[in-house]
């Protein structure tokens, strides 16, 4: 008798920028406590799972040929982790991954991360499990601190080391201009470099959130443009001193305000709307200030199934 095959599973997974990212001290563990507001955004990759007997991984798009296409890619060690999980390591070795990027590799808007999300999801469901979000989430951790953001989207508060949300409801729509640089820049050099200013001097400090989710509820991306703020912005600055300009230049083209997304190099610019969007994103292209803009709105929902 011949065996059933499922069909393959496509999921659209979002990206983040953290609209404020305040950064603890070192851990023993190598890690440092966060409190950060994480904003998904449309800016997606896609994941599709394949249930075949030539498992492997394919990887398209933006800055594919910068993505592993071996046991180290995020995407692949999520489907392990998944197999293992539900005590079924063999079924691992009998998927095909296929990566369709739009989000920027090592830019600050957690790629790899929303892959390995999107692999849980379509994994799931192509083995026909059923978990649900929460228990993915659990297993996203072990992957990574960004990863079980990817899942739920939306707008949450991140502590821990990001990895412990708590939903922040937002019924207001943003508009963002994205600013990609030449080349990525490496998450545990830009947090190495903070920690080495902080030695040295005093960079400044975002404090607590309150404000900034206040700003948010109001819906008034004005208020909001005041309170975003990150950390890690110096260190990505010191790594990478052209993102100042890059950061004048999108507040000349008429973006409210501009922060650095996470770890950088990826410069985020909020806007007062998706035609003033538009107009900041096409004066930007022209200023000569980084490699590609592109415009996207949040928050948008998480990991998500598409219906083929
Ligand atoms: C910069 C952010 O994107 C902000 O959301 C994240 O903190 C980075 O999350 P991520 O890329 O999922 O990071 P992980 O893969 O968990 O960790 C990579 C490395 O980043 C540093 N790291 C990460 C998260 C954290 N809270 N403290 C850290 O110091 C550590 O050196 C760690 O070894
Ligand atoms: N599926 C994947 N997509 C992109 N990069 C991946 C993937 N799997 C592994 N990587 C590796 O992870 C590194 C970080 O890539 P990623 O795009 O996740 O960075 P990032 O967006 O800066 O991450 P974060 O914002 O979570 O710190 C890359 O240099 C790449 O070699």
């Amino acid at each position: 008798m011949l065996a059933v095959v499922p069909p393959p599973v496509t999921v659209r997974v979002p990206s983040k920028i953290n609209l404020h990212l305040s950064v603890g001290d070192l851990r023993e563990d190598g890690y440092h406590d966060l409190t950060t507001v994480f904003h998904a955004l449309s800016l997606t990759d896609e994941v599709t799972v394949y249930a075949t007997q030539e498992p492997g991984i394919e990887v398209s798009g933006e800055g594919a040929r910068l993505v592993p296409t071996d046991g180290g890619n995020l995407a692949m060690r999520a489907v392990r982790a998944l197999a293992d999980h539900v005590g079924k390591p063999d079924e691992a070795e009998r998927v095909r991954v296929v990566i369709r990027k739009g989000i920027p590799v090592a830019g600050g808007m957690a790629g790899g991360s929303a892959d390995a999300a999107a692999a849980l999801l379509a994994c799931s469901t192509l083995w026909g499990l059923d978990l649900h979000r929460d228990e993915l989430a659990e297993v996203a951790a072990t992957l990574g601190s960004d990863v079980p953001f990817a899942l739920y989207g939306g707008t949450a508060l991140g502590t821990g080391r990001g990895e412990r949300l708590v939903p922040v409801l937002s019924r207001h729509t943003f508009h963002w201009v994205l600013a990609f640089d030449q080349r990525g820049l490496s998450t545990p050099k830009v947090y190495g470099e903070l920690d080495r200013l902080r030695e040295s001097g005093d960079p400044p400090r975002v404090g607590p959130p309150e404000a900034l989710l206040e700003a948010l509820a109001s819906g008034d991306p004005r208020r909001l443009a005041l309170l975003l703020g990150n950390d890690l912005q110096a260190a990505a600055v010191s790594l990478r001193p052209g993102l100042r300009r890059t950061l004048r230049a999108g507040v000349s083209a008429g973006a409210l305000a501009g922060v650095v997304s996470g770890s950088g190099p990826t410069c985020a610019f909020l806007c007062t709307d998706g035609d003033a969007a538009l107009k900041v994103a096409a004066e930007l292209a022209g200023a000569g200030v980084c490699r590609t803009v592109r415009v996207a709105h949040g928050p948008v929902p998480g990991a998500r199934v598409c219906d083929e």
